[in-house]
């Protein structure tokens, strides 16, 4: 499974200041929407380009676009809303397919309660986005949905990334991609990332502080 951890000396900077505790809800979103930008720089730096030719300013001239399939931004509900606008940044015409997953608090399964996904998903590269992969039972169930739908080439992008999800990813959708700021230690006995972010929902939308 190709797993990508973005070392880039800007990734782990701000990935850092979202790891200090009584973050503002401000910084928080902020820093969530910037690292989200950094790994969709990653993340795309395979699509495809064609060459065109253009009216330049001193004539015809050579260029590049991007070829064919076309991406689908899948934000989880709800903490994946803090990534969208940093992707949409870099792919601004992008398609917006959401999925509402919750993690029991108790099992730490999760609960879907809304899929709104794109037509045609066949031609469509997905980019599912989440800050956390923790136990990984959001983003197996998420691809599940992508698959039903007829997706076939899916990347997800974490803030985070739990060992223990990416294991469980790795045996049930070995072809999804995961690009991730880093991948931390290990789960606590609640099913959170450790050291990881707290609960970054909670954080990204000024609710109920976990850490
Ligand atoms: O890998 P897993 O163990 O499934 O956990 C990861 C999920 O948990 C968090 O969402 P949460 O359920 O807290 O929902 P929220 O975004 O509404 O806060 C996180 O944003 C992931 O979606
Ligand atoms: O560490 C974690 C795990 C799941 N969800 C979060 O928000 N944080
Ligand atoms: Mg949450």
């Amino acid at each position: 499974m190709k797993i990508i951890e973005v070392r880039h000396p800007l990734v782990q900077h701000k990935l850092g200041l979202m790891r200090l505790a009584g973050i503002s809800t401000k910084e928080f979103r902020e820093l969530a929407s910037e690292v989200a930008t950094l790994l969709t720089y990653e993340a795309t730096a395979d699509l495809e380009t064609e060459e065109v030719m253009v009216e330049g300013w001193a004539g015809p001239v050579k260029t590049r676009r991007i070829k064919g399939a076309k991406v689908t931004l899948v934000p989880i509900l709800r903490a994946g809303l803090g990534m969208l606008p940093g992707v949409l940044e870099l792919i601004p015409a992008a398609k917006v397919g959401v999925v509402g997953l919750q993690r029991d608090e108790r099992t730490l399964e999760p609960v879907g309660y809304y899929e709104k996904l794109t037509g045609r998903m066949d031609e469509r590269t997905a980019l599912i986005l989440d800050p956390m992969l923790a136990t990984g039972g959001t983003l197996v169930a998420t691809v599940d949905m992508l698959k039903a739908a007829g997706c076939k080439r899916i990347k997800g992008l974490f803030l985070v990334a739990a060992p223990e999800g990416l294991r469980v990813l790795e045996s049930r959708h070995p072809d999804v991609e995961v690009y991730t700021a880093s991948i931390d230690d290990r789960l606590n006995d609640v099913g959170y990332i450790l050291p990881g972010l707290g609960d970054a929902g909670d954080k990204i939308f000024g609710t109920r502080h976990n850490g």
